[in-house]
């Protein structure tokens, strides 16, 4: 991002006014993609576990194993395989992008159907994530267990799965929200017990992102 911002202030091609959009525009794009994603995805983690505390526990001490009383590291990372599949599930479940969206450039035909120059195609990825023809009956269920042998034997198509997007302009960011996502969860687990609060009202709202409308309230006991 510094790079990017400093090469805009000094490219002599582009005029002042042009720079400072530039430089506003790539600020919007990495607060907006690079920070709500990831903290409201979090969030989403944070709820599901306080509902489910066998799979807290589970993770708790799977982080006591890998870290000990280090702090999570790069090694450690890599070795959180029930974290990472709580994370895929709540992505599953609770994916912060509500849909990736393409436009043809020129007119294509997508298995059957011909898509006309000019059309902009829509995936509702919420929707993908709990087709009980794809996931099964318990598609709408918490069972992070569904992604122990990766994605490809969690559901029938692989392609059903798209928190992050696929393709050519699959998230930039992906791997560096699994690894933020891990350091936070990581932290508050190891430290803390935590139950959903009798306050918490559950209503997902769509506001660019799909967040929890009013918060996630739980109640949150050091160990
Ligand atoms: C849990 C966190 C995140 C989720 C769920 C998420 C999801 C997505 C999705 C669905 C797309 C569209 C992909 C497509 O059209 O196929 C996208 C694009 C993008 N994301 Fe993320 N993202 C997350 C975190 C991040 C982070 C941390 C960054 C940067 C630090 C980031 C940067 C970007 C950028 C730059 C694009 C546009 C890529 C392009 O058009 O070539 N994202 N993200």
């Amino acid at each position: 991002m510094q790079l990017l911002l400093e090469s805009a202030i000094n490219d002599p091609n582009l005029g002042q006014a042009s720079s400072k959009r530039f430089i506003v525009d790539n600020c919007k794009s990495i607060y907006f993609a690079g920070h709500e994603s990831t903290a409201v995805a979090a969030s989403w983690c944070l709820m599901l576990l306080a509902l489910h505390p066998d799979w807290q526990a589970q993770i708790r001490a799977e982080i006591a194993e890998v870290c000990g009383d280090n702090m999570p590291d790069a090694d450690s990372i890599t070795k959180m395989k029930w974290m990472t599949m709580v994370i895929q599930e709540t992505l599953r479940l609770y994916p912060p992008a509500a849909f990736v969206s393409r436009e043809a450039l020129e007119e294509i035909q997508v298995g059957n159907f011909i898509v006309p120059k000019g059309v902009c195609i829509w995936t509702l990825i919420p929707t993908l994530h709990r087709d009980t023809d794809i996931w099964g009956p318990d598609a709408n269920q918490f069972k992070p267990e569904r992604f122990e042998n990766g994605v490809s034997k969690a559901c029938k198509f692989p392609q059903a799965y798209i928190p992050f997007g696929l393709g050519p302009r699959l998230c930039l960011g992906r791997n560096f929200a699994m690894v933020q996502l891990k350091i936070i969860l990581s932290l508050i687990i190891s430290k803390f017990t935590f139950t959903l609060s009798p306050t918490y009202r559950h209503f997902p709202v769509y506001r660019m992102i799909v967040e929890p409308g009013d918060g996630v309230h739980i109640r949150i006991q050091k160990i």
